[in-house]
């Protein structure tokens, strides 16, 4: 049987039949396919890689706020806290803020940490200690302290923190059982502040800004390196230009709402107390406090901020509920989240214990919406305006009344003759804090919270004191008559606001009269709140209002605390930062730029050179001239002798060159005009030698009398103006 052929295939019969045109066809198309295919992938492989290696270049430029990371932050126990401070001991208290009280605590493991325990729970200290985990806890350089855990339970809050042994500057500046720092140190830590600022302003992304650079943050460890500490008034800077911080808006408004319906609670209710008396504060910052009156108000740019997730309405309305100001036990609710340009902080939170809630209608994403001409009702707004000063005073006036009151009604033991003998002794050591040279209780005459008594009154008449303080309150009448005519026609135009009391009584007086007018309102409502309450035993804090005085001195800030005044100049609505180290054209009124942070350090560098405080009034009106430090440093920079300034302590041993230039560069940052001063990444290069410093300009702030500044160019400048 023959065998069945085998049919030919297709395949073969095509190849058989087909021309060998199509073949090679098939093949260019196969051929064409796998290049362009080969293309695409190597293309795509090749911008894949790419973009690796630009992200990779700019991690390793930043350190970009990982929004959705939570916090890496150890949550400690209040009990585990209490056994490492001995039932928070006051022996162990190394410290005392406008904030709190920190103390010195050993864990379990031998390891010692500074535990900052706030003194209450309000809306103020809510913010500083969200603003500080949120912030300082998401950081991490060596130019800055540690924070390493915190604390929240039912009404508590504490922060712990890495500790720094050798304290704060301020005590290594200007206590008296530290031996001082040499010319070497010094220098190192000038140094080693700029550049944890270099780190916050071009390290991090989005920049963060300090808000509050002062001695008090600066915190040495054991080779005595500088840290920066005290986030509570920082910005991070997420929109465009402008500083926006995470709390302020929300907790602002909250506390509008707060006093308008006049809550009960152990909570903190008082009103950020604005020019407000100070109890004890010798130390008044003439030329900033002029300088900043005069300067031009803050632009009002449209800009929005966007997504604010706010939530502290039911905060606020959680704790108004409680009544007792006790928050309750809800577990893992965030007090806000927000999202600005793609920002999401709703991860960032502390995980409270405490009943607070989310707003419903508040997390859905409201937008905070701040434009100038825009009609939107949204959070924040009424806040922000009058913090731009649309509607009440800002820092600027209240620094304007309160040297006008210093003038005017207190008997000033600094301007007066007997005590110019003690003081001149006390002058050999050129920063003796005046408390120092006159005794606790004198600082009282000097201060705004305690106007002096009949009994006081009568003892600075018997000593003549009269002469001079007229003398005084001519030459400062005379020196901000123009400023002064333009603040009582502010202060009619407020009367249409019928912005709150204080505005109310504001208009009623004269402009002398404001300061004595704020003592009396502020001491009433302190009355109310607590009639038991001695003013004499409260003391005045711009950053927390009134607050008790603490009797137990301890070696931080307060007790070494010559610039009282310079403590602080509040974390309120309106008004931020710290009085002579604040930018003038921030004022607490402005948006915190890079630029405030640079005019801090400018302060920070003359007060470190020098070792004197940015204001320290000497018992002789001759020394005036010298109180304040940054006018004394432009005179001396015009006079072509700015080595005065150094530290009488150093004696010779200093490097002269380092000391000019670091002198001519605070001048630098002390300008007046933000754009003037330099950036940080450049103040660095001129510290250590890599850069040239720019040439000096001379920018004259308004002098106390003296002298050099004569009556009639005081007229012509007034004239000119
Ligand atoms: N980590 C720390 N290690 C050692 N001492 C510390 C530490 N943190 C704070 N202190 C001390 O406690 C003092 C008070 O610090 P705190 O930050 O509470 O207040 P402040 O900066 O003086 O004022 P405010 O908080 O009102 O700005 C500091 O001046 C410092 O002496």
């Amino acid at each position: 049987m023959p065998s069945r052929p085998f049919a030919s295939s297709p395949a073969t019969a095509v190849a058989g039949d087909s021309p060998p045109v199509f073949f090679s066809k098939t093949k260019v198309l196969f051929l064409a396919l796998t290049i362009s295919a080969s293309v695409v992938i190597f293309l795509s492989v090749l911008y894949f890689l790419y973009h690796l290696w630009h992200s990779f270049v700019h991690r390793a430029k930043t350190i970009p706020f990982d929004s959705s990371a939570p916090l890496k932050l150890q949550r400690f126990s209040y009990k585990e806290l209490k056994r490492a401070t001995n039932h928070f001991d006051s022996a162990n208290i190394i410290g005392k803020g406008g904030s709190g009280t920190v103390f010195r605590g050993i864990l379990r493991d031998g390891k010692s940490i500074a535990i900052k325990r706030l003194d209450s729970v309000s809306l103020e200290t809510e913010r500083e200690f969200q603003n500080e985990l949120q912030i300082l806890g998401g950081l991490r350089s060596p130019f800055l302290v540690t924070l390493l855990g915190y604390c929240v339970e039912k009404n508590k809050r504490v922060l712990v923190y890495e500790y720094m042994p050798n304290r704060s500057l301020q005590e290594s500046l200007f206590s008296d059982g530290f031996s001082g720092l040499c010319w070497e140190r010094r220098f190192d830590i000038v140094l080693d502040v700029a550049r944890a600022l270099e780190f916050l302003h071009l390290g991090c992304d989005p920049p963060v800004i300090h808000g509050d650079i002062k001695p008090s943050n600066v915190l040495l460890d054991m080779e005595q390196r500088a840290k920066i500490s005290d986030f509570g008034l920082s910005r991070i800077k997420v929109e465009g230009e402008f500083g926006v911080d995470l709390f302020s808006q929300e907790l602002g408004r909250s506390q509008e709402l707060w006093k308008s319906q006049d809550y009960s609670g152990t909570l903190a209710t008082e009103t950020p107390a604005i020019g407000t008396p100070v109890e004890s504060n010798p130390e008044v910052d003439f030329a900033l406090a002029l300088q900043a009156s005069s300067s031009s108000k803050n632009s009002r740019a449209s800009y929005n901020v966007k997504g604010l997730n706010l939530n502290s309405l039911s905060y606020n309305a959680n704790i108004s509920n409680e009544g007792d100001g006790k928050l309750g036990n809800e577990k893992g609710k965030e007090v806000s989240s927000l999202d600005v340009n793609g920002v999401d902080w709703s991860n960032r939170f502390v995980p409270y214990d405490c009943g607070i809630e989310h707003s419903k209608d508040l997390n859905s994403g409201a937008v905070l919406s701040v434009d100038d001409g825009g009609n939107a009702k949204q959070w924040g707004k009424d806040w922000w305006w009058r913090q731009d000063g649309s509607g009440e005073l800002c820092s600027k006036d209240y620094v304007m009344e309160w040297i006008g009151s210093q003038i005017y009604p207190t008997a000033n033991p600094d301007w007066d003759e007997e005590s110019k003998n003690i003081s001149e002794k006390a002058n050999c050591n050129c920063s003796v804090p005046l408390e120092n040279v006159n005794g606790g209780s004198k600082i009282l005459e000097f201060g705004f919270e305690n106007p002096p008594t009949e009994l006081e009154r009568k003892e600075s008449k018997t000593r003549n004191n009269k002469k001079k303080q007229k003398k005084m309150q001519e030459w400062w009448k005379e020196e901000n008559f123009a400023e002064i005519s333009r603040k009582s026609n502010k202060a009619k135009g407020i009367k249409a606001s019928a912005c709150s009391k204080w505005n109310k009584s504001l208009q009623q007086l004269s402009h002398f009269g404001l300061g004595k007018q704020f003592y009396f309102l502020r001491r009433k409502r302190s009355r109310q709140q607590d009639p038991n309450q001695s003013d004499l035993n409260r003391e005045f804090s711009f950053r927390r209002g009134w607050k008790k005085k603490n009797n137990t001195q301890s070696i931080g800030s307060d007790m070494c605390s010559g610039d009282l005044f310079s403590r602080e100049l509040s974390s309120t609505t309106s008004m931020r930062g710290t009085l002579c180290y604040v930018a003038p054209e921030y004022g607490g009124c402005g948006f915190l730029m890079e630029k405030a942070d640079i005019y801090s350090l400018g302060v920070l560098i003359l007060v470190i050179v020098s070792g004197r405080r940015p204001l320290h009034v000497l018992a002789s009106p001759m020394k005036l001239e010298k109180a304040n430090l940054i006018s004394w440093c432009r005179h001396l920079a015009q006079s072509g002798n700015v080595l005065e300034l150094v530290d009488e302590r150093l004696k010779d041993e200093y490097n002269k060159e380092q000391a000019s230039l670091c002198i001519n560069l605070a001048l630098i940052c002390l300008q007046k005009m933000p754009e003037m001063r330099p950036e940080i990444g450049e103040i660095v290069k001129i510290l250590k030698g890599e850069m040239e410093i720019p040439q000096i300009p001379f920018e004259f702030s308004p002098s106390p009398p003296s002298k050099w500044f004569s009556r009639s160019r005081r007229k012509q400048k007034l004239n000119q103006e």
